[in-house]
């Protein structure tokens, strides 16, 4: 089965919300045919794992070895992906669109060997190109690569955003759509805070600051990345009307909203030099944290990582848990609260953002 047109290639990710089921993968078969027929385009097609896949993986993995070898990890965890790309592939198949798949180490994407975080070295446009000029989508699962050797590396958690828009980079689009439960961000999760207001258009700026706190919705080097690159965010719904909710570029006003999530946790250190240089080591292993000037504390953003083992591990002494992060965020004001459990963390943020200032009050006030 040979390409599609000549124009530019459309790159879109779907993320693991897109495939509740087995039929999911059917449905969004049927549309990408649809839009294939519609604009003549061939297209690099993104995926992230079911939902849950990838926890159940580590959770296996922890069974087997507690404490596995970060490189075991990367290319366990990495599967989940693996598996979503060929169901939608195979679903393609079964509409008459020629697909195939292109896993971490035959994309092109060379990162260095942290494997669980591990960082963009080299990116060759070349294999993308080719699969694209034999197929008409060329699916690949988000978050993977390869270090120099050839061995899986991850991007990490969530990280499929940043392979969507590393895989734009590699092909010279200048859009990335990024489909999701939701059609775009919010002034908070509309899934737990009533009254969020969706935020048509945002700078990469305002999207970098929410992501670096914690908003899920977008993973944050994916927003660097697409800045870096020139790259268009666009966040659409991952189901049909398909609707497009936020445009994230070098333009947009302002913007006011609360990033609550629950995954998120503040560290207490000894002192401020402590927080510092946990500070330090966190962002260099390429885990993002903020540092709060309020006191000696720490913000270690959106879990998945064993804290614990992390500060032994790099001799760091061990830090007390303080409880949740709630951040409000205006303009370029950002004031982080400290909830002590989930629920306190839900209250707060909904009364933050119910006192929040209204779109226009922004605008006029920065
Ligand atoms: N400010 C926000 N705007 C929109 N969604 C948000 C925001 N903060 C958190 N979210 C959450 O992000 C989720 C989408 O991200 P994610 O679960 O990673 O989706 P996907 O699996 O499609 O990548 C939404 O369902 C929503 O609950
Ligand atoms: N396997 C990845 C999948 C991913 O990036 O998820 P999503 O795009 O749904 O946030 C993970 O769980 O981290």
């Amino acid at each position: 089965m040979t390409g599609t047109g000549t124009g530019t290639p459309v790159v879109l990710k779907f993320g693991g919300s897109s495939f509740p089921t087995a039929s999911a993968y059917t449905g969004l078969a049927a549309a990408l045919r649809d839009r294939i027929r519609e604009e003549q385009r061939p297209m690099a097609v993104v995926v992230s794992a079911m939902p849950g896949e990838t926890e159940k993986l580590r959770g296996l993995l922890h069974q087997v070895a507690p404490q596995p070898e970060d490189s075991t990890t990367a290319g366990l965890l990495t599967l989940a992906d693996t598996v979503s790309a060929h169901l939608l592939a195979a679903a393609l198949h079964r509409a008459g669109i020629g697909a195939t798949v292109l896993a971490g180490h035959q994309q092109g994407l060379v990162t260095d060997s942290t494997f669980m975080w591990a960082k963009t070295e080299r990116l060759d446009p070349a294999p993308l190109r080719e699969a694209l000029t034999d197929h008409q989508v060329v699916v690949v699962p988000g978050g993977q690569a390869a270090d120099r050797h050839g061995r899986p590396t991850w991007l990490g958690k969530n990280s499929s955003d940043l392979s969507a828009v590393l895989v734009a980079a590699a092909l010279g689009a200048g859009t990335c759509e990024i489909h999701s439960d939701v059609d775009g961000v919010y002034s908070a999760d509309p899934n737990a805070v009533e009254g969020a207001r969706l935020l048509p258009a945002m700078t990469y700026d305002t999207a970098a600051l929410l992501s670096l706190h914690g908003a899920k919705v977008l993973h944050r080097r994916s927003v660097r990345t697409a800045k870096q690159h020139g790259i268009r965010l666009v966040c659409r719904l991952n189901r049909a009307p398909f609707s497009s909710g936020t445009v994230i570029s070098a333009e947009g006003g302002p913007a006011a909203g609360v990033v609550l999530n629950t995954k998120s946790t503040v560290l207490a250190h000894a002192s401020a030099a402590e927080a510092d240089r946990a500070h330090s080591v966190f962002h260099t292993e390429g885990i993002d944290t903020v540092r709060l000037e309020d006191g000696p504390h720490l913000v270690v953003v959106g879990g998945y990582l064993d804290i614990d083992r992390f500060q032994r591990e790099h001799g760091l002494p061990p830090a007390r848990e303080l409880g949740i992060p709630v951040t409000e965020i205006v303009g370029s004001r950002v004031t982080t609260h400290i909830a002590a459990d989930p629920g306190q963390a839900r209250e707060l943020a909904q009364k933050l953002h119910d006192a929040l200032p209204e779109p226009a009050t922004v605008v006029r006030a920065l």
